[in-house]
């Protein structure tokens, strides 16, 4: 089921620190290494993740004990066997659960099915089913062959020299044998020769790294030939604490350098994985470095400040990405904001990951103005100029990394809507409220009240003192109002008025309003006529929906002040400060009165008096969008307030805000 979209708040910068979550590919090698091996183990920091989970359920499955507390696991090893002879594992789509568990699967033999989601059954995995027959192992394609679902049986083991594996669609392959096959060197070495360049290289090291502590030591040539020597067994060693993941900290670390785009930046640490990281993803760093980002390394924290004295933009450039295919992605986001073209090459395996990656972000990179172009393993993408943002609705396909990629377009310049972010559950369940922790989004102060509370001059006041934008959202009912009667549009017929409203033709320069591409005389809008139908269509849920998007959009940096009657309630609810602004009916009556008269409009005192109580009841009953603060709002009363006290008590308590 797909969830719920996010509408990302525009940044002017970033900051903080975070504490990351495990390294997938860590968690899910020391939670089979762990089920295989001799003995108990206790895995500390491990990942909580969609794909952690599978691993964990099919282990649970296979009849190995397990118990897991929040960030812990314990792990009793079945000594070299699954006392499940027979089960059915659902994998979802983590390759690091079925490449691995159909290698030790297969070499144990038995009766098992595995399959996975939908695109797990699109995912390769031939060549490593080809790797294990050489074995005498019994694998099936029970849908199309060369991918899962599969089927395994008995194994028939034997060993005739060297067993030849495929390295360059997936080093996941490679991982598979390794991790698996000290199930069978008790009496001989077992050898594995590479066929084709060997893609992700870094990956293969962890592997390595991880069994050295399980016992095993892996003679290697090159990246061509790998020896587990006979004798080799799995013995657990006890505890073992995973580090944070490498690849998740790739969005942090981008996100330390361009939030010192608006100068609102302060440095972004991720804590978890430092200089001695054993994951290959830490590579992003130093990448990040070489294009002119300010990076700090801790035995145990990576930490990135903007740009190196002297440098307005990160560099483009040519970039090999074959050892980091996953921090790579976080390079085509950071690409926008270069100063020149960055060519990600060596990029082929994106095409069998979550989704068709190139193809992907081809696609969702375009849709916010980019010009982006691609090869069958590669992905140039140009620099974005301010101007040229356009906000969008970012599809995710089914791919954390996507999701947690376009997070960073929020430092561009347009809205940004993430599609389905919910994905983010296959290794970050927890991203995106730890994206919110560390971004500083463009302020809002949103200013609500009844009808000639003044809050339109306030506003107003306000945004010039702070050089913010400024926002009268009453003024966008009104101006799609005087459309409609211009257009004719009947006032009952709220598609055509949600049409309407959905493109208004509307921009605010500097000189006022701008409709059409002509500068619009406001005065047209204070007709009883236009009031009228404002007040008609504001009552109508699909037109103000329809408003949303263009309200949102006034969100630019250095800040914006917003006013209108649900402009905290609804439009901004994350606005960092909320002013209801309130005043008694008399004194709002005697400010309208006076101002109708200023304006050479007759107007009787009592009339004004008696309409605005009849305004304030239908705005505070109506059932659509009713006048109310919202829960966090300052109540600002300004019946015994002059206008520039109440500007000022504004201001004070936006001081008091930040
Ligand atoms: O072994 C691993 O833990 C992984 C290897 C890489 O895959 P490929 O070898 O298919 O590039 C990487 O993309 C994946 O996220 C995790
Ligand atoms: C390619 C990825 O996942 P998997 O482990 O399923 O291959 C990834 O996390 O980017």
């Amino acid at each position: 089921m797909k969830s719920e979209a996010r509408d990302l708040p525009p940044l002017i910068g970033a900051g903080g620190r975070v504490k990351l979550p495990g390294s997938k590919s860590i968690s899910n090698r020391v939670l089979l290494l762990a089920a295989l091996a001799e003995g108990q183990a206790e895995i500390t920091g491990l990942l909580d993740s969609d794909d952690t989970r599978v691993m964990l359920a099919a282990l649970q499955a296979l009849g190995i004990a397990v118990r897991r507390e929040g960030e812990t696991a314990h792990v009793q090893g079945g000594a070299g066997r699954f006392p499940a002879a027979q089960a059915d594992l659902f994998m979802g789509n983590a390759g690091t659960a079925i490449r691995p568990l159909t290698a030790a699967l297969a070499l144990l033999g038995g009766d098992y099915a595995l399959h996975g989601v939908p695109r797990m059954h699109e995912r390769p995995i031939g060549d490593l089913v080809d790797a294990l027959r050489q074995f005498g192992c019994e694998i099936r394609y029970t849908g199309q062959e060369g991918y899962p679902p599969l089927h395994i049986g008995a194994s028939h083991f034997r060993l005739n020299g060297d067993v030849a594996v495929r390295g360059d669609v997936s080093s996941q392959f490679l991982t598979a044998l390794l991790l698996a096959l000290p199930l069978k060197a008790s009496d001989h070495d077992i050898a594995i020769a590479v066929q084709g360049e060997l893609i992700s290289k870094p990956y293969i090291e962890i592997t390595l790294n991880l069994l050295r502590r399980f016992g095993v030591q892996v003679r290697r040539t090159g990246w061509e030939r790998f020896v587990i020597p006979a004798g080799s067994g799995l013995r657990s060693p006890g505890r073992i604490a995973v580090e944070g993941d490498a690849s998740s900290a790739s969005y942090f670390l981008a996100a330390g350098v361009l939030g010192q785009w608006h100068g609102k930046g302060a440095p972004v640490r991720v804590e978890g994985v430092g200089r001695d990281s054993i994951q290959g993803d830490v590579a992003f760093a130093r990448v990040l470095e070489d294009l002119g980002a300010q990076v700090r390394w801790g035995d145990d924290f990576i930490e990135t400040d903007g740009l190196q004295a002297g440098l307005t933009a990160l560099r483009g450039g040519d970039i090999d990405c074959l050892a980091i295919p996953d921090a790579a992605m976080t390079l085509a986001m950071t690409a926008l904001f270069a100063d020149a073209p960055t060519t990600l090459t060596a990029i082929g395996s994106w095409r069998v990951k979550e989704t068709d990656r190139i193809h992907a972000m081809a696609t969702e990179l375009t849709k916010l103005g980019a010009k982006v172009e691609s090869g069958p393993d590669w992905l140039r993408v140009h620099p974005l100029p301010a101007v040229q943002w356009r906000s969008a609705a970012i599809a995710t396909y089914d791919d954390h990394r996507m999701a947690m990629c376009f997070s960073l377009a929020s430092f561009g310049h347009a809205d940004i809507r993430i599609l389905d972010p919910g994905c983010v559950a296959k290794t970050y369940p927890g991203y995106f409220d730890d994206f919110a922790r560390i971004a500083r989004p463009v302020p809002v102060i949103a200013i609500d009240g009844p009808t000639a509370s003044g809050k339109g001059s306030i506003a107003t006041a306000v945004a010039e003192a702070l050089g913010f934008v400024c926002l009268d959202s009453g003024v966008l009912y009104r101006l799609t109002a005087w459309e409609a009667l211009q257009q004719g549009v009947p006032l009952d017929d709220s598609d055509a008025l949600t049409r309407l409203a959905a493109d208004l033709p509307v921009t605010f320069a500097a000189g006022g309003i701008v409709l059409n591409g002509h500068v619009f005389d406001a005065a047209q809008l204070r007709t009883e006529a236009v009031g009228q139908a404002a007040s008609t269509i504001a009552a109508i849920p699909s037109v103000r929906e329809a408003l949303f998007a263009l309200q949102r959009s006034f969100r630019r940096a250095p800040g914006l002040v917003a006013d209108g009657r649900d402009m905290g309630t609804v439009v901004f609810p994350d606005a960092p400060l909320k002013v209801f602004l309130t005043a008694s009916a008399h004194s709002r009556a005697e400010r309208r009165y006076k101002q109708l008269i200023s304006q050479g409009i007759p107007a009787i005192l009592a009339d004004v008096f008696a309409e605005l109580e009849l305004r304030d009841a239908r705005d505070t009953q109506r059932d659509v969008a009713a006048l109310k603060p919202a829960p966090d709002a300052q109540l600002l009363d300004s019946t015994d307030l002059s206008l520039e006290q109440t500007v000022e008590a504004v201001l004070a308590l936006w001081r008091q805000s930040v």
